[in-house]
């Protein structure tokens, strides 16, 4: 790790403690209940031949009818082979996809909103942070940007704080994050800023991309643990993950098992292993159950298997759920009624945006300037920066969700425009 010389936002926090640090992490703000009927997506892709130009529009099917529920205190990991559905069903949940989405997702009983949105972190597989700055200042940086002005630049900074303090980042919060350039913090400490990030605008629903990819066991452990706890604030906690150790499963509250689409399994981690025993597949020696539903995700349950024979393992367990589970799932749906939640935040109450222009701007610029204080400037590097902004500031300007498409293809067209003279 490489300590950066101390700056003044981390002047600003030094002389605080956790106990001084405001407690908005004990309880979520608005528990939520996330319920998810038949979710069906689909997507058009086109067949074509090596030297066709035209070729065939197929549609294709990602999401096959997927129905769970998950309330607050509890943690639901998505698990299935690569390619069985999780990033995008993580993704149509966080109200982030867009396209062909059928079925039913409310948030206590309610669609997606602005609320909701303001209320709701998502981690991505592959964060974004600035390999120059430290822990402390890319925290204390977003922290600017997304509380809302009720809150002053003080206890900004020290939400910040806390949040360092409460994902245990305290040992490495004066280390560079660091990239593929420049050596920073570990890939597990990276991670807990990502998660950090997201927690500081205390959400209620809290999204995550398999979180421990590449992680060792005692890391991944470290990070389900602190993901836990917050469920047990009354979060509402969704992720996707590959392959969890066994102590990680049964940390899970719930446990979705995905199949090219299909769910092969939706209930209690440690109810699993029975479910599976009771249709008739259990393993032949002591094994990580989470090892053993993947397997049988990939239609293997036991050794030296034909395609074809994993073909009909995977279309009988498709079925044994639908004819042993799925109609029981529906039914505890049913039973929670919607209209019990008090769930009186207005859409209206939310603004666009939590900070002003302004604010916006002095934070970015202040960011930029630290994220490349080892670099030395020229007027016309300044110069060339200051047109490109003006430019893209202009491209975004007042700009409507729905036109995001329109004008990422202005962008791509403008790269290679540049490419092409
Ligand atoms: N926009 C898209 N266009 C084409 N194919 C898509 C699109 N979105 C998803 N897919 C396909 O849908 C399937 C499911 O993708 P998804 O990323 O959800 O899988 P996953 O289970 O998260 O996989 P992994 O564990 O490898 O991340 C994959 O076969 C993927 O190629």
């Amino acid at each position: 790790m490489v300590p950066a010389p101390a700056p003044d936002i981390e002047a600003q926090t030094n002389n605080k403690t956790a106990t001084e640090s405001p407690g908005i992490f004990l309880k979520a703000n608005r528990p939520v209940t996330l319920k998810f009927e038949e979710v069906v997506y689909k997507i058009k892709t086109i067949k074509r031949g090596l030297l066709e130009r035209k070729g065939k529009s197929e549609e294709k099917v990602i999401l096959k009818g997927i129905t769970g529920m998950v309330q607050p205190g509890e943690v639901l990991a998505m698990l299935g082979p690569s390619g069985s559905g999780k990033t995008t069903l993580l993704t149509a949940l966080g109200g982030k996809l867009g396209g062909q989405l059928g079925g039913s997702i409310t948030y206590n009983g309610r669609p997606f909103s602005n609320a909701m949105k303001q209320s709701t972190g998502f981690v991505s597989q592959d964060d974004l942070l600035h390999p120059h700055l430290t822990v402390t200042e890319t925290l204390v940086f977003t922290s600017l940007l997304r509380l809302p002005n009720s809150f002053t630049k003080e206890e900004k900074v020290q939400h910040a704080e806390a949040v360092i303090t409460q994902l245990g980042l305290t040992s490495c919060k004066n280390s560079i994050i660091g990239g593929s350039f420049v050596r920073g913090v570990s890939g597990g400490e990276r991670k807990r800023v990502s998660i950090g990030q997201e927690m500081l605008i205390n959400p209620s629903l809290l999204f995550l991309d398999e979180p421990t990819s590449g992680l060792d066991s005692t890391t991944a452990q470290r990070i389900v643990s602190t993901l836990w706890e917050l469920s047990n604030g009354g979060r509402t906690v969704v992720m996707t993950i590959h392959q969890p150790s066994s102590r990680l499963f049964y940390m899970f509250h719930k446990v979705l098992l995905l199949s090219e689409g299909n769910t092969l399994y939706f209930g209690r981690g440690s109810g699993a292993m029975e479910y599976f025993s009771s249709v008739g597949y259990s393993p032949l020696v002591a094994m990580n159950p989470a090892d053993f539903i993947l397997d049988l995700a990939n239609g293997v349950s036991s050794d030296d298997m034909h395609h074809e024979d994993q073909i009909l393992v995977k279309e009988s367990l498709v079925s044994a759920y639908k004819s042993n589970l799925a109609d029981k799932l529906k039914a505890e749906l049913q039973e929670i009624n919607d209209n019990q939640f008090q769930d009186g935040s207005d859409a209206k109450q939310f603004g666009r945006w939590s900070t002003t222009w302004w604010q916006q701007f002095c934070v970015l610029f202040k960011r930029g300037v630290k994220e490349r204080r080892q670099d030395s400037f020229s007027g016309l590097q300044i110069g060339e920066v200051v047109v490109v902004a003006c430019l893209s500031g202009l491209l975004w300007w007042q700009s409507d969700v729905s036109h995001l498409q329109d004008q990422v293809t202005i962008l791509i067209s403008l790269y290679f425009a540049q490419i092409g003279d």
